[in-house]
């Protein structure tokens, strides 16, 4: 699972996504929109707007999966129970994996229930350019004794484990950058996908008001 606010999706969302699935071999990787996300602002959009854009960036991918699940759910998304409900679609023995920039690894201390996610996953914390802020005492109490080094190592259990990854591709890309250009009128062609862009620009999404 790759949970995000996706406001919009990007491409260091989208290539991190595929990355993820070819280094870990994953069977497929759920993106997740967050209908409420817990630790920031209201997004500008909708939840289902941003999810028609999430559906439109990741077109037919292979192994890439549009996943609504956090829009069926009411309060705040959190990751936790996300967690639950895909560990309950795979069963016991499946093999789960919750992916995060290291940017919102950073403030996991603050998740709800954090020892939670992972007894329901392993944890795989993806480097993000200009992110490499020390880990707090709260968070290195949290991974104390998890982490391993390698895809082999962790995909030995389950759930549990905490791998620190250096993808192929590492994209400066942000959200937040995106909004700032579609705000002040400037181009955002070439950080996300063309079918995304021409939406948010057919719809003046993220334009001034
Ligand atoms: N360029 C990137 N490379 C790797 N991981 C990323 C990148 N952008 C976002 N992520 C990760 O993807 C997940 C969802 O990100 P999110 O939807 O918050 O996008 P964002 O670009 O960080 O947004 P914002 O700028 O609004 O905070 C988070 O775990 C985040 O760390
Ligand atoms: O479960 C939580 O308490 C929790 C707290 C903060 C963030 N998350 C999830 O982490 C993902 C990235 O969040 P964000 O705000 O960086 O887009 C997204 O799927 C959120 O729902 C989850």
């Amino acid at each position: 699972m790759l949970g995000g606010t996706f406001d919009p999706v990007h491409l260091g969302h989208l290539r991190s996504a595929l990355e993820l699935l070819e280094v870990l071999q994953l069977d497929r990787v759920h993106m997740v929109p967050a209908k409420v996300p817990p630790l920031r602002d209201t997004p500008q959009v909708t939840p289902e707007e941003r999810l028609t854009l999430l559906q439109l960036g990741i077109g037919d991918t292979p192994g890439l999966v549009a996943d609504p699940r956090e829009l069926e759910r009411d309060g705040p998304s959190y990751s936790a129970d996300t967690l639950a409900s895909l560990r309950r679609e795979y069963g016991d023995q499946a093999r789960l994996v919750m992916a995060l920039g290291h940017d919102a690894f950073l403030r996991l201390a603050d998740w709800h229930s954090p020892q939670r996610l992972f007894e329901l996953a392993h944890l795989v914390v993806i480097d993000r350019p200009g992110c490499e802020a020390p880990l707090t005492t709260a968070l290195a109490e949290l991974i104390e004794g998890r982490e391993v080094f390698s895809p082999g190592a962790l995909m030995r259990r389950p759930a549990g484990g905490l791998l620190r990854l250096a993808l192929p591709t590492r994209l400066s890309i942000s959200a937040t950058e995106i909004r700032r250009r579609l705000a002040s009128n400037r181009s955002v062609r070439f950080l996300l996908p063309e079918a995304v862009e021409g939406r948010i620009l057919d719809n003046l999404l993220y334009r001034r008001r």
